[in-house]
């Protein structure tokens, strides 16, 4: 696995993409920033066990490299189901294609936004919704939960903030002090928090659940919460 040390160089100007160089180091770069990341890709495989149905598609929507997804794959091994996985990143659908090459599981680069969710039971949102247009976010968890199945469900799991303005101080601290331990220097810290400004846009947990409801989910629930990252399941 290539180290992450895009921002241990320069300054980059621009803000964070998934380009190639994100790309090339993403395994790396995203076990060492979110804190429970691991856990997350375990419970996935325990969720996709517990819910998904016979003849169903799974989604894994903004797969990255495709860690969900083999995730969704390992758990609904020997039961029917269609894996589809979409990230709108070319350099990233190059690499997942390449390491899913012996995988049953469709990679389409495309906008999540824009994709056709029919007859799921399972879906997972990893750390992706907190890229996506705040306008277009009830949009894509309204098209999630009509494509769902009765019973079916919604994994989301996202960066958070707190209402309480010290909280969520002493939570980022609280991660930024993970991403220490984790070998990042203070100044790689400092600049990818620059370089997320304005591209990765936390929301609190109150206003997830009130937007799945909103979506027309039937019940939502926090299962994980480490620090400023929680994840959450919602029941069409
Ligand atoms: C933090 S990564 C997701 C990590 C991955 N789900 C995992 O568990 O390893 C966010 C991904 O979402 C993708 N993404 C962001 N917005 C998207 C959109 N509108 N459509 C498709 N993919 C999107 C990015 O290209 C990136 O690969
Ligand atoms: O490094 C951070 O501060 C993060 O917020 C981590 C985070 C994420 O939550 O998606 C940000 C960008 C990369 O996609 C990997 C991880």
């Amino acid at each position: 696995m290539s180290r992450d040390a895009i921002y241990i160089d320069k300054i980059h100007e621009n803000g964070f993409t998934f380009d190639d160089r994100v790309a090339s180091v993403f395994a790396d770069m995203i076990s060492r920033s979110v804190p429970g990341y691991g856990q997350t890709l375990q419970m996935v495989e325990l969720l996709a066990h517990q819910y998904a149905q016979e003849n169903s598609n799974l989604y894994d929507l903004g797969c990255s490299l495709g860690a969900a997804t083999m995730a969704l794959s390992r758990g609904a091994a020997g039961k029917q189901c269609a894996i589809i996985a979409v990230d709108n990143s070319p350099a990233m659908v190059e690499r997942c294609r390449e390491m899913l090459k012996d995988e049953s599981v469709e990679i389409i680069c495309g906008d999540i936004v824009e994709a056709g969710i029919e007859n799921a039971s399972v879906v997972v949102l990893n750390f992706v919704l907190q890229f996506v247009e705040k306008s277009q976010r009830l949009k894509l968890l309204t098209k999630i939960c009509d494509g769902l199945r009765p019973g079916g469900v919604l994994i989301l799991s996202e960066k958070i903030a707190f209402e309480d303005a010290d909280e969520n101080l002493r939570q980022i601290e609280l991660h930024e002090a993970f991403k220490r331990a984790q070998g990042y220097s203070d100044m790689e810290i400092s600049r990818k928090r620059t370089a997320l400004e304005n591209v990765l846009i936390p929301e609190t947990q109150s206003v997830h659940h009130a937007r799945l409801r909103e979506a027309g989910f039937s019940a939502s629930y926090t299962w994980f919460q480490c620090f400023n990252f929680a994840s959450v399941i919602a029941i069409k």
